[in-house]
C-alpha cells in the first residue's frame, strides 16, 4: 500500500524555490494503477517520491506503513524502479551477471546465485543472451532485462516509469503483458493510453498535481480533454473518479 500525506517536492531553481508537485494526499491500494499526463507536468516526480528516490520536501510518503524519510533503504527494497531507458539499469557486461548483481541483495552468493540468475534469464526467455555483451541486445531485450533484473529482488511493489516509451509496438505489448501479469502492485507511467486503460485506477497529472483520479476510461477522458487545444476540461462521471483541486475534490 502506498500513502501520501500532504506530500509535495520542491527544489531550488534560480528564481527561487519552485514547487514540482503540489501537495498530494491519497491512499493506493489497488494492484494496478497508471499516471498520465503532459511532459513535464510531475508524474516522475510522483513516481520517484514512492520508491523513495526523491524524497518529501513536505508530508510524508509511507509504502507498507514504512516512511520514506526514516525507513528510506527499506522502502527501496520493497519498491522495484523500472526506468524507461534501460541502459541507465543496466550496470553488468552480461546480462547473466547483471541479473546475478540484482541476486547480491537476496543474500544469494556463488554458485546458488548464478544458478538463479540463468533460470530468471529463462523465465523471460533470455537465457539463450545469458552470457553475450549486453551492448548486443535490441531495446526490447535490454527493457525486458531490466524488467528481470528488478523483479529479482522480489519487490512488493513495482513503480515503472515509462518503461515501454522506446519500445516498438511488439515489445510494448510483451512488456505490458508482462505487467498485467505480475502478482505485485504496479505504479505505471506512461503515454501509451491503450496501457493506461487497462488500470484499476488513474492519476492524471498536470502542472504538478494531481488534477484527477479515478476510473480508468473517466481519467483518460479527462486527460484527452485537458490535451486538446482551447477545450475546457470536463469533469469525470461522478461515480468514476473526482477531478482534483488543491487536494479537495468536488462533490
Ligand atoms: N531537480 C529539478 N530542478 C528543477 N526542475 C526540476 C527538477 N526535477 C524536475 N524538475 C522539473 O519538474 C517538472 C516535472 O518533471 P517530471 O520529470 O516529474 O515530469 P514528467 O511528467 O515525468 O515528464 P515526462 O513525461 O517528460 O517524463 C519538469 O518541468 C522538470 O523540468
Amino acid at each position: 500500500m502506498i500513502e501520501l500525506d500532504a506530500a509535495s517536492v520542491c527544489v531550488d531553481s534560480p528564481s527561487g524555490e519552485l514547487t514540482i508537485l503540489a501537495p498530494t494526499t491519497m491512499t493506493l491500494t489497488e494492484q494496478r494503477v497508471s499516471v498520465i499526463g503532459a511532459n513535464g507536468s510531475g508524474k516522475s516526480t510522483l513516481a520517484r517520491l514512492v520508491n523513495g528516490l526523491a524524497l518529501p520536501t513536505t508530508g510524508y510518503v509511507r509504502v507498507d506503513g514504512l516512511d520514506s524519510h526514516d525507513d528510506g533503504a527499506a522502502v527501496r527494497r520493497r519498491v522495484g524502479f523500472v526506468f524507461s531507458n534501460a541502459d541507465s539499469q543496466i550496470v553488468m557486461p552480461t546480462p547473466l551477471e547483471d541479473v546475478a548483481l540484482s541476486l547480491r541483495r537476496l543474500g544469494l552468493k556463488g554458485r546458488e546465485r548464478t544458478d538463479r540468475a540463468r533460470q530468471i534469464l529463462a523465465q523471460y526467455s533470455l537465457d539463450h543472451l545469458a552470457d553475450v555483451s549486453v551492448h548486443a541486445l535490441s531495446g526490447g531485450q535490454k527493457q525486458l532485462l531490466a524488467l528481470a533484473g528488478v523483479l529479482a529482488t522480489e519487490p512488493s511493489i513495482l513503480v515503472c516509469d515509462e518503461p515501454t516509451t522506446l519500445l516498438d509496438l511488439r515489445w510494448r505489448t510483451h512488456v505490458n503483458d508482462l505487467l498485467a501479469a505480475l502478482d505485485q502492485q504496479v505504479l505505471h507511467v506512461t503515454h501509451d493510453l491503450e496501457a493506461a486503460l487497462l488500470a484499476d485506477r488513474v492519476l492524471v497529472v498536470d502542472e504538478g498535481r494531481v488534477v484527477f483520479d479515478g476510473t480508468a476510461s473517466a481519467a483518460v477522458a479527462h486527460y484527452r480533454a485537458l490535451m486538446a487545444p482551447s477545450t475546457a476540461p470536463h469533469d469525470g462521471a461522478p461515480d468514476a473518479g473526482r477531478v482534483v483541486h488543491d487536494g479537495a475534490e468536488d462533490a
